[in-house]
């Protein structure tokens, strides 16, 4: 099965390459050139791997009943290192023409068995070599990365907006124990040699050994970390989105070949999704002009053609299409205001994936494989001032996706729920692949429609992802009024969620001290309670509670000789004592939230009147721009989205209301003030 394919046709960069004028003259111009191309040799070598698959399932049934191990082809040395591969033979078939032109991408799938599994990632590559500030490939700092960091520079430089990369991963002990030979050697950076395998039943090709030479955008040898991934595979991806883009990133490959590993990663070794969202969220604060951002996150599966909420299971979710794109009805959206907070969603999320054990993982691996497509996607919106210090309001769109294992598309000799679901991931996968060769082609109809998953990447294949030209992004004029505003807004939130701290804080000795109370009428010890009691309120910053504390330890608690009617009364006035902070602070809380209220509907007052016509300017890159049709992206509708569009009109309100509250905003049909351009 084809995964993901393109090529550049000339070997030369400057030569291809046009000046910029000439991109500004070529608005249409296809950012996938020559994908197609790959494609084809991605569709050999998947048969190729087919039969080797085959060929290598049955070596391994015999191997086990003679427990013998017998190689035609290689040295058992070989066996043991995943990347010790024999050397290309004199007749070997170069399939891979990019390779021999030294450039193109191919991307593939390992054989089942092959000890050596490669992941496929896929992204979605911003068009030209802006990179973040603090590229993390700095920090890694390895030659390696370097020469990654140069691939991936000269790749977007070159106007290739899909991006191709394999990894390997290391060598199972099962498979090594198995005697499982490696079938791939990674030649060079970006080139990989595959070898099929003849088996000792083949007698025509016995002596044979054929090869084959795919070239990528990177390879990754099985040591690479994780941070040398991310570098290369997705910052520059998530720099796009900063920009106001939306992008994906697939993860491809058999069952065990790692996908997971490199998506989600473990606790010690975070992969490309945790790395991502960190980045994410440390590029925002640093750019964002007044602190007012939001990152929106949402966590769905797709399974036997049916889509599911991970964040809030329930009924299956019904796409529509409105003027925000093809929306999964009833999504929840969180809005995530950490890392922490994003990993914790996810792993509840991932609690409520659909795993099954396949047929062939029972009786190889006996793990459990994953058979549904999984999407993560991370809205992100925030402001920032360009160079005429106009308010720039950016909101880009990151897809994430672990794609189903490849083999359950193979797995045609299962029957009933297996075979539909194989044939439902078959599905997602053709799609996938038809909709990237319609990109390709320039073609104006792109069947997006043919899957669940194709329609949800929509957006993030066509429309203002980073294969297309636009970004989301409008220029505000704000007057210097409001931002101050804004400013006095951010701080009384602070203030207000500070106060909410100290406020759980003091019902939490409140209950502290009720208990103290109980056991000290059942078994009084005066001098445990003033330790209690003393402790926690003398590390209190707040001045009002100091002289309290004081007064615990010297006058009530420290002499042992002290009644329990007197502690009892302390007791009390403690309690007393805190009810009346409570008080204070739900004033000043009631009376902040007035105010923020007030401030809100002021500037939602204001921003109304500015879209009456009486103040607000919005300029779009597009209404800049000549009016031309993109060609391939035909019937769809760029979307412009306001800063009030993204913010329910009551959201603020509903905000303030309880921290469980603020976070989830339900998705529920159109947002009524989105604003439609062209
Ligand atoms: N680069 C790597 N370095 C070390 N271990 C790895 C690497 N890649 C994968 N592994 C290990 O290989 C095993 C299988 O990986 P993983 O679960 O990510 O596969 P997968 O492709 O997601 O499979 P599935 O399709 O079943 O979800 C795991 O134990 C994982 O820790």
């Amino acid at each position: 099965m084809p995964v993901s394919t393109r090529s550049q046709i000339n070997t030369n960069p400057e030569q291809n390459e046009p000046n910029q004028d000439q991109r500004e003259d070529h608005p249409l111009r296809n950012p996938h050139h020559g994908l197609k191309e790959k494609m084809k040799a991605l569709t050999l070598l998947y048969e190729q791997q087919k039969k080797s698959s085959l060929s290598l399932k049955k070596e391994a049934n015999e191997l086990k009943q003679s427990n013998v191990m017998k190689e035609n082809t290689m040295p058992n040395s070989t066996v043991t290192r995943a990347f010790v591969l024999p050397q290309p033979p004199i007749d070997e078939e170069k399939e891979n023409i990019p390779a021999a032109n030294g450039d193109g991408i191919v991307g593939f799938s390992c054989p089942r068995k092959s000890p050596v599994s490669t992941t496929v990632v896929r992204k979605l590559s911003i068009g030209s070599s802006v990179l973040p500030q603090s590229d993390p490939r700095g920090v890694a700092g390895t030659q390696n990365v370097n020469e990654f960091q140069a691939i991936s520079e000269k790749q977007s430089t070159g106007g290739s907006r899909i991006l191709v990369f394999v990894r390997l991963r290391p060598t199972a002990k099962r498979e090594k124990e198995g005697g499982s030979r490696s079938c791939v050697r990674i030649v060079n950076r970006r080139e990989v040699y595959l070898t099929e395998f003849a088996t000792e039943n083949d007698y025509l090709r016995l002596k044979r050994l054929r090869g084959r030479h795919f070239t990528f955008d990177a390879s990754f040898p099985d040591l690479t970390t994780q941070q040398e991934v991310y570098s290369t595979t997705t910052a520059e991806l998530v720099e796009a989105v900063l920009q106001g883009r939306n992008g994906s990133v697939f993860c491809y490959g058999a069952t065990g070949a790692g996908k997971t590993y490199t998506m989600l990663g473990t606790v010690e070794n975070p992969g490309v999704m945790v790395l991502a969202i960190k980045d994410l969220f440390n590029q925002i604060r640093q750019r964002s002009c007044d602190s007012n951002h939001e990152v929106h996150l949402s966590y769905l599966e797709v399974y036997n053609e049916t889509v599911r909420d991970l964040l809030s299971p329930g009924r299956p979710l019904v796409l529509r299409e409105d003027k925000q794109g093809i929306v999964a009805h009833g999504l929840t959206q969180y809005r995530a205001y950490s890392t922490d907070e994003v990993m914790d969603l996810l792993l509840r999320g991932n609690q409520n994936r659909t795993t099954e054990p396949t047929h062939v993982n029972e009786t190889s691996s006996r793990s459990h494989a994953i058979l549904q497509e999984v999407s993560r996607f991370f809205m992100v919106e925030y402001r920032v001032k360009d160079a005429s210090n106009n308010v720039v309001n950016r909101v880009g769109k990151l897809s994430l996706i672990d794609l189903a294992g490849s083999e359950r598309a193979l797995a045609t000799d299962q029957r009933t729920l297996r075979s539909l679901e194989g044939a439902n991931i078959n599905r997602s996968l053709l799609a996938l692949s038809s909709c990237i060769n319609a990109l390709v082609e320039g073609k104006k109809h792109v069947p997006y429609r043919n899957s669940k998953l194709t329609q949800l990447l929509k957006d993030s294949l066509g429309g203002a992802c980073n294969t297309a030209y636009d970004a989301n992004e409008e220029i505000l004029q704000v007057p210097e009024s409001e931002t101050d505003q804004a400013k006095l807004l951010l701080e009384l939130q602070k203030e207000n969620r500070e106060l909410r701290v100290q406020l759980a804080r003091q019902k939490q000795k409140i209950l502290i001290i009720q208990a103290q109370s109980l056991a000290a009428n059942a078994s009084p010890t005066p001098s445990s309670i003033a330790s209690h009691l003393s402790t926690p309120l003398s590390t209190q910053p707040n001045k009002k509670l100091k002289p309290k504390s004081t007064f615990l330890a010297g006058n009530c608690f420290t002499p042992e000789s002290k009644t329990v009617g007197e502690l009892q009364r302390a007791v009390k006035a403690l309690e007393a004592e805190i009810e009346k902070m409570r008080k204070d602070y739900e004033l000043q809380i009631k009376q902040k939230d007035e105010f923020i209220l007030e401030l809100s509907l002021k500037r939602a007052k204001t921003a109304s009147g500015e879209e009456e016509g009486m103040m607000k300017r919005v300029v779009t890159r597009e209404s800049l721009r000549p009016k031309k049709k993109i060609e391939g992206e035909e019937g769809m509708m760029k979307r412009v989205v306001t800063r009030e569009s993204l913010r329910p009109k009551k959201k603020i309100e509903g905000e303030l209301k309880s921290s469980s509250q603020r976070q989830v905003l339900r998705v529920r049909g159109r947002k009524e003030d989105d604003e439609l351009v062209e």
